[in-house]
């Protein structure tokens, strides 16, 4: 039997399960494909919010990586919550040294507004990060403290996408999730662009929706797609998903990683 692709995610713990490492590797299985992990950071993490984090130096992660690409390879790897400047260069000279495609969720803040990354680490997203980039999939509030632009509107979306490429990355998607109406989001290089709208579902329970649609991005470039049709594809699976989502604890719930599991 041969082996299904794989991916790497290189993210924090949410101990809740709904984000991080756990929406990651649950999204890489739904998706088809081998899932791996570089832990960067623990959360303690429920529906109700971050309760404390403790990063990880930056030699354990380094040592994580090496285990990984040295001897299993990786076909995509996707880079969520890094915590602090140190971690995000060590992450960004990893990437820059391997051969496959790379996702970056730029996590900075929580669902609940808690931090996830020191105001300290953006000057070293933006320049050593960003760079090292096949899509970048900033949030607004993401896009808002990388470029200082203000989205919106569909319209601001553009000047956000071009304000995000002049650091460097191949594509960004800009996520309109925040936004009202449908739930659009923009993809572009620069040169083509494709708008990806989807019915905005009424559903509380969106937790570890961005986590989700970079892995499953990671997961379909893994299979050899190229990156519109990844993020198309991406796409469907993170709108059922959120659809799908439920309650757990007294805050926010997840979505649900295993909606096609369940559809019969
Ligand atoms: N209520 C919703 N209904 C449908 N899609 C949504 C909803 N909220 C977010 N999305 C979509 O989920 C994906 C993640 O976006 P977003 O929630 O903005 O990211 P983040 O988790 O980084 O804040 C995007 O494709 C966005 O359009
Ligand atoms: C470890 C970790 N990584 C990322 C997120 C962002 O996910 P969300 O924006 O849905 O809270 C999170 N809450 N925790």
């Amino acid at each position: 039997m041969s082996a299904p692709p794989r991916v790497l995610t290189v993210a924090g713990s949410d101990s809740g399960g709904g984000a991080g490492i756990q929406a990651d590797l649950k999204t890489m299985l739904a998706l088809g494909t081998h899932g791996m992990s570089v832990v960067t950071a623990v959360t303690a993490q429920n529906s109700l919010g971050v309760q404390g984090f403790w990063e990880l130096p930056a030699d354990a992660v380094r040592a994580q990586y090496r285990s990984v690409v040295d001897d299993i390879g990786v076909q995509a790897v996707k880079t969520g919550m890094l915590a602090s400047a140190e971690l995000v260069e060590t992450v960004a000279e990893l990437i820059m040294g391997t051969d496959a495609p790379a996702v970056v969720d730029p996590v900075g803040v929580s669902k609940h507004g808690d931090s996830l990354l020191a105001a300290s680490a953006l000057d070293s997203v933006r320049t050593k990060l960003l760079p090292v980039a096949t899509v970048a999939t900033p949030n607004l509030d993401e896009v808002a403290r990388l470029t200082g632009v203000e989205v919106t509107s569909e319209d601001d979306m553009r000047r956000a996408a071009a304000a995000v490429l002049a650091y460097g990355p191949k594509w960004v998607l800009i996520k309109g999730g925040h936004l009202q109406g449908d739930a659009v989001d923009l993809l572009t290089d620069g040169s083509e662009e494709h708008v990806l709208r989807a019915p905005r579902h009424d559903n509380r329970h969106t937790h570890g929706t961005g986590c989700t649609l970079a892995s499953a991005i990671a997961a379909q470039l893994a299979k050899g797609q190229d990156v519109p049709t990844a993020v198309a594809a991406a796409k469907e699976y993170v709108t059922g998903a959120i659809a799908a989502g439920f309650a757990l604890g007294g805050g926010i719930g997840p979505v649900d990683h295993g909606w096609r599991f369940r559809e019969q």
